[in-house]
């Protein structure tokens, strides 16, 4: 490794990059005048309006992304060796077309064989960029074609054909140094090795990893380690699973795959969209710029509890409760719930028919129960069999009518005063047809079929179930599920809601449904109208759809359809996947996935049905009663063994000294996992503290204070157990006025306060962990929380607990 401060050098880097720039600059301004260009056209048909749509978005996104790439737009550099072959990488990239249509911004510009291997100098940045008027020479070559790959996999061992590696230093817009590796060791200058066995970069690397933290999670296209390449880069098809321990880069390698895949694969992922689902809201902001600065935009980012369109599921429960959710038998819960849905009464149902004048029919619970049976024989989901239940009812019902209007009382006398039973007088087809289309508008009639085979949205029927000891002990529920109807949605009611959606069918046919309902009463409603003005006028409607009544509402919907699909012309593909229940998407990434319960795996299973997923997560982190030990447990469900699995061994967060106190306690929680091997020293020890419980509060502020001051431009994160959150805040506010917490904390501020659970996946220079046996005894999970607390510190960690750490502890943080 050499530091290159070579005038000559940095003057040659900053003409390339001089050049560089000042393509980036037509790019963008060429996109900016296409974008007020599209913009200006008004008017014109449908199809023009879609077509500029199109174009406005197009361009719009290309000036977004050429803005992404302002800063750090060329990092690399490589100097192949002259005479030598195989500097091309493996290619697992399929090639599909550009959808920027940019020639060279492509994997298949950089494939196998377009390069000459002779002395070759490549540039390797954020974006690719060709000289149109040098026959589309790469002057910049994207960090994901193939064609770049040598710069994160070369080592000294294995060069492939790489004679120099360089990272080029920038600001804005101007060369600031120079990082050279020589791994052709036939003609090394330098120490050819990192010092690190298996590390790439590591100048750049170390100053990346021992930067002040920001708040803001940062892309690592500079300095992409090779087994991070690997998982990045590897196919798109089927499961892959990627474990690692704490701060192995499982987070930023699931981004940077992301950026990796959509580049890649552009035509299919761009309009089926990547989906990455995290733990919650605070994480979703911690890495909410890694992809915009990688120039990805076309990606959904959200929780579980975003996942069900129309529902903000973000109410806190205890752990058990959401565990009882999370279990895989709520399936069959859910399904035992719509079941009981569809009532049949113990007695009969008397109707008061305005078609019998006020007279009732009665409707006796054998009838009822036999439509119910043969509704459910029709294999339809709930809401989609109600049509059958009604026909059914209507016919029993129309026959009762007919029972009853059919028999004259007077018919034996002229006179009318005899009593004696009338005749049977027979209807045709036509009046049965007839009563039965009265009696679908008769308010009565749909009152009954709403009680007996309700329309139910997953929200009542979820809802309804939890606010009923009845319900929930008719579909088999666990009893502490009862809460009140408007408690609000927790995370993990969202899988439950989607189950009920799967199990009900709520899809346009209800919608249809609701609709046709609605009409029906409007018809219904009419006609009592009509009847009104013009007397006993006869409406004689054989046929049970009125042509003029109907096309008023068709009218209607035919418009609010228009409407929609207007809408859904103007929006992107990711935010009509955010919509959309039933999107199929193209990738699904999980992280901390192994925090998912069964309920939210068959969720997510269902949002991707080509089982292209990228699942990042530690076993050993799993916080979540509902939460998985072991990733088959999670997924053999639905792939069976067809999953592979990568394993991250690096730890690039946590300094050697800190991962030595964690190791301890992942040795308390399962002796058979290694942790991951820290990447460096911090060359400061943690320090651990007990003092006197009545002193905890005083000694917080202190540690607060000296730690801050410690953290200098960096973050300092106060870990508390939950029971003692309210407690102690405002003796981390005593040093630190501004210290951020709350639901959503703003993990910019200098000091951040949270519980284990919100701290998942963050990360800060300096970290205070206060009372670790209480976060123990609060875990659900025993140690798994401790550990996360202890893993979230880039340089500085200290433990302040009240009193004597007992023994069990003390052997792992007893310094
Ligand atoms: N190759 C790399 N170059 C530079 N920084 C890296 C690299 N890999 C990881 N890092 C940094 O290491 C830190 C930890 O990464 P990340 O949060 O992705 O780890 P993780 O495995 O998801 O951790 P955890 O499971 O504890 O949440 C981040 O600051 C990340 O930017």
């Amino acid at each position: 490794m050499s530091n290159s401060s070579d005038t000559a050098d940095i003057v040659e880097e900053q003409g390339h990059l001089d050049t560089l720039y000042g393509h980036l600059d037509a790019l963008r301004e060429e996109a900016s005048a296409q974008l007020s260009k599209a913009l200006l056209q008004t008017g014109g048909t449908p199809a023009d309006r879609s077509h500029r749509d199109s174009e406005s978005a197009l361009y719009g996104e290309r000036v977004a992304q050429y803005s992404a790439v302002e800063n750090g737009l060329c990092f690399g550099r490589l100097d192949f060796a002259e005479g030598r072959d195989g500097a091309n990488g493996e290619d697992e990239a399929s090639g599909e077309d550009d959808a920027n249509g940019e020639r060279g911004a492509k994997g298949e510009n950089g494939a196998k064989g377009e390069y000459k291997t002779q002395g070759e100098t490549r540039y390797i940045g954020r974006i690719g960029i060709f000289d149109e008027e040098n026959d589309y020479e790469p002057l910049l070559i994207d960090w994901r074609a193939p064609a770049s790959r040598p710069f994160y996999l070369a080592t000294a061992a294995a060069p492939d054909g790489v004679r120099r590696r360089r990272h080029i230093r920038t600001e804005r817009r101007t060369v600031t140094g120079l990082d050279d590796e020589v791994l052709d060791l036939t003609e090394a200058h330098g120490t050819g090795r990192g010092a690190h066995d298996g590390v790439t970069g590591e100048a750049a690397l170390l100053s990346a990893l021992t930067a002040s933290r920001t708040g803001r999670m940062r892309d690592i296209v500079e300095t992409i380690q090779a087994e991070q390449d690997h998982v990045i880069r590897a196919d798109l098809g089927g499961v892959l699973v990627v474990q690692g321990g704490p701060g192995t880069g499982k987070t930023a390698v699931a981004l940077h795959r992301a950026a990796y895949l959509l580049y890649t694969h552009r035509q299919v992922l761009s309009s089926r969209v990547v989906l990455i689902v995290g733990p919650n809201a605070t994480f979703l902001r911690y890495i909410s710029q890694v992809l915009p600065s990688l120039a990805e935009t076309g990606v959904l980012l959200g929780t579980m509890g975003d996942l069900f369109p129309g529902v903000a599921a973000h109410r806190e429960e205890p752990a058990d409760i959401a565990a009882i959710k999370g279990q895989a038998g709520m399936a069959d819960v859910l399904a035992a719930a719509v079941r009981d849905r569809q009532r049949v009464p113990e007695e009969p149902l008397a109707l008061h028919l305005d078609l019998l004048d006020g007279g009732a029919v009665m409707l006796e619970p054998e009838v009822i129960k036999d439509a119910r049976e043969r509704a459910r024989r029709s294999g339809r989901l709930h809401n989609l069999a109600r049509p059958d239940f009604d026909t059914e009812i209507i016919h029993a019902l129309s026959l009762l009518v007919a029972d009853t209007i059919g028999i004259d009382p007077y018919a034996d006398d002229p006179l009318g005063g005899d009593d004696a039973p009338g005749e049977r007088q027979l209807l045709e087809e036509a009046d049965l047809a007839e009563i039965r289309r009265e009696l679908r508008g008769e308010a009565e009639v749909l009152g009954a079929l709403d009680w007996l085979w309700p329309i139910l949205t997953p929200q009542q029927l979820v809802a309804g179930l939890f606010a009923s000891d009845a319900r929930l002990a008719a579909a088999g529920a666990d009893p502490r599920l009862k809460r009140s109807a408007r408690s609000g949605w927790t995370p993990a009611d969202v899988p439950l809601l989607d189950e009920a959606a799967e199990l009900l069918g709520e899809d346009e046919t209800v919608l249809e449904i609701i609709a046709e309902r609605r009409r029906r009463q409007q018809v219904a409603y009419a006609e009592g109208a009509l009847e009104i003005a013009f007397g006993s006028r006869s409406i004689d409607v054989e046929d049970e759809d009125d042509p003029e009544l109907l096309s008023v509402t068709d009218l209607l919907e035919a418009d609010r359809l228009a409407e929609r699909h207007d809408e859904g012309e103007a929006l992107t593909p990711a935010e009509r996947a955010a919509a959309d229940r039933k999107w199929a998407f193209g990738h699904v990434i999980v992280d901390e996935a192994q925090e998912l319960s069964a309920m939210a795996w068959r969720l997510l299973m269902r949002r991707c049905p080509s089982r292209s997923m990228t699942v990042v997560g530690d076993v050993a982190q799993t916080g979540d009663l509902a939460g998985a030990s072991s990733w088959g447990q999670a997924l053999t469900p639905y792939v069976g063994e067809r999953w592979r699995l990568r394993e991250l061994t690096v730890n690039y967060r946590t300094p050697a000294e800190i991962m030595s106190v964690a190791a301890g306690v992942l040795a308390g929680i399962d002796p058979d996992i290694r942790p991951p091997r820290s990447v460096r020293e911090a060359g400061v020890e943690p320090w651990v503290r007990g003092v006197a419980p009545a002193r905890l509060a005083d000694a917080l502020t202190e540690a607060v204070e000296r730690e801050a001051e410690a953290a200098g431009e960096g973050r300092l994160g106060v870990l508390l157990p939950s029971g003692l959150f309210e407690d102690l805040v405002p003796h981390v506010r005593k040093a630190a006025p501004d210290a951020a917490l709350g639901e959503q904390p703003d993990l910019t501020a200098r000091v951040v306060v949270l519980t284990v659970k919100q701290a998942k996946g963050l990360e800060f220079d300096g970290v205070i962990v206060v009372d670790p046996e209480r976060m123990v005894e609060e875990s659900p999970r025993g140690a798994n929380d401790l550990y996360v607390a202890l893993t979230r510190a880039t340089q500085r960690l200290g433990i302040l607990h009240p009193g004597t750490l007992p023994d069990s502890l003390h052997a792992v943080v007893g310094i």
